[in-house]
């Protein structure tokens, strides 16, 4: 990985404008991996490694940064941030990708295929400020794929789906205006799918199919394994490790544009404050009897709004903890420092 120029790593002018009087000195760089003390990047200069200035979460694979050489003083707001809650009982949002173009959902035509969840993953996508597109694997495997395909499709017009064979290198070159000349293309979905599989039939190198784990303080875990690796083409790609819970938080605006069609209808209700229950000039009601719309994906977009409002809330309330715990550190800090002044 050596002799890129910027805008092969995906540099535009919208990094550049957010270069200050402060900061001119500084030089660009893109995040490859995010290690604990260390953030590996690619420059002009080829590949370096950086020492992170925030906390190892602030950074996300993806992500541009401009340092000195050896520190990475200031990170640049990405024009797509790719998030999800984290799991377990600390609520916050945990970044995972940082200016990727396109979002591949992958899934198989197979058990794995599950409008919900795919519901769920074109929200996030949607979120993040990426455009989706939804990998069908395992084509080869089935006699028709055209049904999936229809059925992805059918969910949003948003949705382009692509239906192949993740191993076999021609029908993944199906793959190609999505990742080259600097633009990024990251693979996301459940373990198993074919993520792994994409990326070796893309790259041409041989990753390897399982996650590492590795034994930390607080337990065995899967190691977030995750990096931007170059294509043949002159574009990216980032892989994602499966992820086995999906929870939504702050994806509102995400939700609203999967399910466009509902909201569209909604604002054709005679009481905008409508239920979409019982109420007399329901415009949601109206189009679920005349089968234009279906009662279970009115039901999947209240559950994911309602999921998304307790997530959001449980972030927030974790946040708010936080800064009261640095400000009480700080003002005792500082009442310490002042007494022995004295
Ligand atoms: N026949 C066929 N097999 C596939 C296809 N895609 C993936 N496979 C096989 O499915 C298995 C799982 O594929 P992986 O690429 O490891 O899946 P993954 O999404 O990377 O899984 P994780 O690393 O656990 O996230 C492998 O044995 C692949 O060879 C496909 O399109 N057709
Ligand atoms: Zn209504």
């Amino acid at each position: 990985m050596t002799n890129f120029t910027l805008s092969d790593l995906g540099w535009s002018d919208q990094f550049a404008r957010q270069i200050g009087e402060d900061t001119k000195d500084l030089h660009p760089a893109r995040i490859y991996e995010v290690q604990r003390d260390l953030l590996l990047v690619l420059t002009e200069d080829g590949q370096k490694s950086l020492i992170p200035t925030e906390s190892a979460g602030e950074y996300a694979v993806g992500d541009w940064v401009l340092n000195d050489g050896v520190k990475a003083l200031h990170r640049l707001e990405p024009f797509s941030n790719l998030t999800r809650k984290a799991a377990g009982h600390v609520s916050y949002q945990q970044r995972i990708a940082a200016n990727i173009d396109t979002i591949a959902i992958v899934t198989s035509c197979n058990a794995d295929f599950n409008v919900p969840r795919l519901e769920r993953y074109l929200a996030m996508v949607s979120s993040a400020g990426a455009m989706p597109l939804v990998l069908l694997t395992k084509a080869d495997r089935v006699e028709d794929a055209r049904d999936y395909q229809r059925q992805a499709e059918r969910i949003s017009p948003l949705v382009t789906a692509i239906a192949l064979n993740a191993t076999d290198v021609e029908d993944v070159a199906q793959l190609i205006p999505w990742c080259r000349g600097g633009q990024t293309l990251a693979l996301i979905g459940s373990s198993g799918v074919g993520k792994t599989t994409l990326r070796n039939s893309l790259t041409g190198e041989n990753a390897i199919t399982q996650d590492i784990r590795e034994d930390d303080a607080r337990g065995r875990h899967t190691t977030t394994h995750r990096s931007l690796v170059p294509t043949p083409y002159g574009g990216w790609l980032i892989d994602t490790p499966g992820m086995r819970e999906l929870q939504l938080a702050g994806m509102e605006d995400g939700i609203s544009a999967v399910f466009d069609d509902i909201e569209q209808l909604a604002i054709q209700c005679k009481f905008n404050n409508c239920d979409h229950e019982s109420e007399p000039g329901c415009a949601v009601r109206t189009a679920i009897e005349a089968g234009e719309l279906e009662t279970d994906r009115l039901e999947r977009w209240r559950k994911l709004l309602r999921e998304d409002a307790i997530n959001t809330e449980s972030v927030a309330r974790q946040r708010a903890r936080g800064k009261a715990f640095s400000k009480m550190v700080k003002k005792t800090m500082t009442g310490a420092k002042k007494r022995k002044g004295r």
